[in-house]
C-alpha cells in the first residue's frame, strides 16, 4: 500500500480536536482519513514566525505524523487572510460582490504555495500519493512538478466550484485553472461544481472534456471527477452514545422546558445564511403567533476568520438582528433566540442535535456542510427531528429526504419550520432512516477510500 502525505492549509492533531471541538469539516474528515493510512499530514502550524526558514515540526500522535511550518504575518495577511479568504472563498461561493482582487493577494499566495512545495518536497518518497487539499493550495501540484515530482497527485476542493460567467471575473484565471491541470485527479463534492469546472475547461481553455471528467489539455490528460465527502459515521455515533452527550441532551432538553428546539451549528461565515435564517424565524413566529413562547431557536456560530472585514460585518449584523428579534418577541419567561458565539467538542454538539426537533441547515452556498449529516446521525431512530436543508448546500444531492428550501426565501424556511413541527412520527422516522443510509454509507470512509483508489489507478500522462 502507498503512502500518502496529505497537505492542507490546517493541520489539526486528533487530540487537540477532540479536545477543543474542531470547527471546520476538512479538519473532521482527514484525521478520519489518515488514521487507516500510513503516512504525513504537512500544513501551516497556524503559528507566526519573524522570518521563515522553513523548519519542519514533526509530530506523531494516535498514529498520524503531523510535519508544519510557521509563516510570516505577511505570508498570513496575503495568502490565508487575503487570497484565499478575500478572493477564492467568497467568488468561489458565489459573492462577487465581497470579492477583493488585490495583487499582493496573489502574489502572497504564489509565495506561500511555493514555500509549501519547498517544504514538503523531502518528505515525498517516489511511491507516495500526494493528496493535496482546497483552495488554499490550487498551484501547489504545478509547484511539486517544476521541482521534478513525477508521483501521482491529486486535488480536492473542499467548496464550490463557481459557474464560468462569475470565475472569469478573477485576474489570472486561465494561470490559475492552467495551473490546476498538472494533477492527476482532480476531485469535487458534487456533479454540479465537476460541471461547472469542465465548462470553464472547454470553453475558456480550449481543452477536452470527455462524459466520464476526463480533460485533455496540452498533452496531458487529467482525471476530473465527483467524490461527496461523509463524516466519520463511527466515531461521531460513539460521540454521540458519550456521557458528555448524554449530559448535554439533558441540559438542552431542561433548560428548554418542553419548548420546540430548532438547531443551528455553523462558523461564523456568510456563506451558511445566518442572517436569511435569522429573518426567516421571524418571519416564522410573525406568521404563527400561537407559537410564542414555544419554540427556541438555538444558534451555535463560533467565530471564524475574524481578520477579515466581511467576517467582522456578519458578526455585527448578527448580533444586531438577535437583539431586534428578541427584543420584538420575546417574553418575561421566553427568549426566541438563544445565540452562542462558541464553539463546542463534537460529541457535546451531538446531544444538542439530538435534543433538537429540526435541525436547520440554510446555507446560500456550501461545499458539503458535515453540520446536515451529524444532525441526522445524532437523532433517535424511534423519535427523530426533521433536517430542513438548502438545496444550495452539497449535501442537498445525497439528502433528499429532508425538507429541502431555498434559503433567501423567508416564506419557504418559514412554512417547512410549521410543516417540521407538525410531521407525524412515521413520516420523520421514513424520512430519517432515507437520510441516515446515506449518512452511513457515504461516510469519510469511503470517501477517502473512493479519492484515493482512483489516484493509485492514475498513471502520470506525462
Ligand atoms: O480553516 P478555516 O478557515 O477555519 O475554515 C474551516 C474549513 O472550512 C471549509 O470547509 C469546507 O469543507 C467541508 C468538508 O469538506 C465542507 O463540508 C464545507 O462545506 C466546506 O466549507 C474549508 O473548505 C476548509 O478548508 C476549512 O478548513
Ligand atoms: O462548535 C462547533 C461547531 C462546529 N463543529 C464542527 O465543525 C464541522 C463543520 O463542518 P461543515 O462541513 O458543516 O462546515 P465548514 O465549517 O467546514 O464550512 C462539523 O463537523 C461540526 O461538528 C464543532 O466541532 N464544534
Amino acid at each position: 500500500m502507498s503512502r500518502l502525505i496529505v497537505i492542507s492549509n490546517r493541520v489539526s492533531a486528533p487530540k487537540a480536536q477532540s479536545a477543543a471541538g474542531a470547527q471546520g469539516g476538512l479538519a473532521v474528515a482527514l484525521s478520519a482519513a489518515l488514521r487507516e493510512h500510513r503516512g504525513i499530514w504537512f500544513g501551516w502550524s497556524g503559528k507566526e514566525t519573524e522570518e521563515f526558514t522553513g523548519h519542519l515540526d514533526m509530530q506523531r500522535n494516535e498514529g498520524v505524523t503531523t510535519a508544519t511550518i510557521d509563516l510570516e504575518q505577511q505570508d498570513i495577511d496575503e495568502y490565508y487572510n487575503g487570497y484565499a479568504n478575500r478572493t477564492l472563498w467568497p467568488l468561489f461561493h458565489y459573492r462577487i460582490d465581497l470579492t477583493e482582487y488585490e495583487r499582493h493577494f496573489g502574489s502572497g499566495y504564489e509565495r506561500v504555495n511555493e514555500r509549501f512545495a519547498q517544504s514538503v518536497m523531502p518528505l515525498v518518497e517516489p511511491d507516495d500519493l500526494v493528496w493535496v487539499h482546497d483552495y488554499h493550495l490550487l498551484p501547489l501540484g504545478a509547484m511539486l512538478r517544476e521541482k521534478g515530482v513525477k508521483n501521482r497527485i491529486g486535488l480536492f476542493l473542499h467548496i464550490p466550484w463557481p459557474p464560468t460567467r462569475l470565475f472569469v471575473s478573477l485576474p489570472f484565471h486561465e494561470r490559475l485553472v492552467t495551473s490546476m491541470l498538472q494533477y492527476d485527479l482532480i476531485g469535487f463534492q458534487t456533479q454540479e461544481w465537476l460541471e461547472s469546472f469542465l465548462h470553464y475547461v472547454e470553453k475558456e481553455l480550449g481543452g477536452k472534456t470527455h462524459p466520464d471528467g476526463t480533460v485533455e489539455y496540452k498533452g496531458r490528460t487529467v482525471q476530473a471527477k465527483a467524490f461527496p465527502i461523509g463524516i466519520d459515521f463511527d466515531e461521531f455515533t460513539e460521540g454521540a452514545r458519550s456521557k458528555m452527550a448524554q449530559d448535554a441532551c439533558d441540559r438542552l432538553v431542561k433548560s428548554a422546558r418542553d419548548r420546540k428546539i430548532i438547531i443551528g451549528v455553523d462558523r461564523l461565515d456568510y456563506s451558511k445564511g445566518l442572517a436569511e435564517r435569522f429573518d426567516s424565524y421571524e418571519r416564522f413566529l410573525s406568521d404563527n403567533p400561537e407559537m410564542a413562547g414555544g419554540v427556541i431557536l438555538l444558534q451555535i456560530a463560533p467565530p471564524s476568520r475574524e481578520l477579515v472585514a466581511s467576517y467582522q460585518n456578519i458578526r455585527e449584523n448578527l448580533e444586531t438582528k438577535t437583539g431586534h428579534i428578541n427584543g420584538a418577541h420575546a417574553d418575561v419567561d421566553w427568549v426566541p433566540i438563544r445565540y452562542v458565539n462558541r464553539g463546542y467538542p463534537r460529541a457535546e454538539l451531538a446531544g444538542y442535535y439530538r435534543a433538537a426537533d429540526i435541525g436547520l441547515v440554510t446555507p446560500l452556498r456550501d461545499g458539503m456542510n458535515l453540520v446536515a449529516k451529524e444532525y441526522v446521525a445524532a437523532q433517535d431512530p424511534e423519535d427523530p427531528g426533521v433536517l430542513i436543508l438548502s438545496r444550495f448546500a452539497g449535501s442537498a444531492s445525497q439528502m433528499p429526504d429532508a425538507l429541502m428550501i431555498n434559503p433567501h426565501s423567508a416564506e419557504e424556511v418559514s412554512e417547512a419550520i410549521s410543516r417540521a413541527l407538525a410531521m407525524p412520527r412515521t413520516e420523520r422516522k421514513k424520512r430519517y432512516e432515507a437520510l441516515m443510509k446515506s449518512v452511513r454509507e457515504e461516510d469519510v470512509v469511503k470517501w477517502r477510500e473512493d479519492f484515493v483508489a482512483e489516484l493509485f489507478q492514475k498513471q502520470r500522462a506525462n
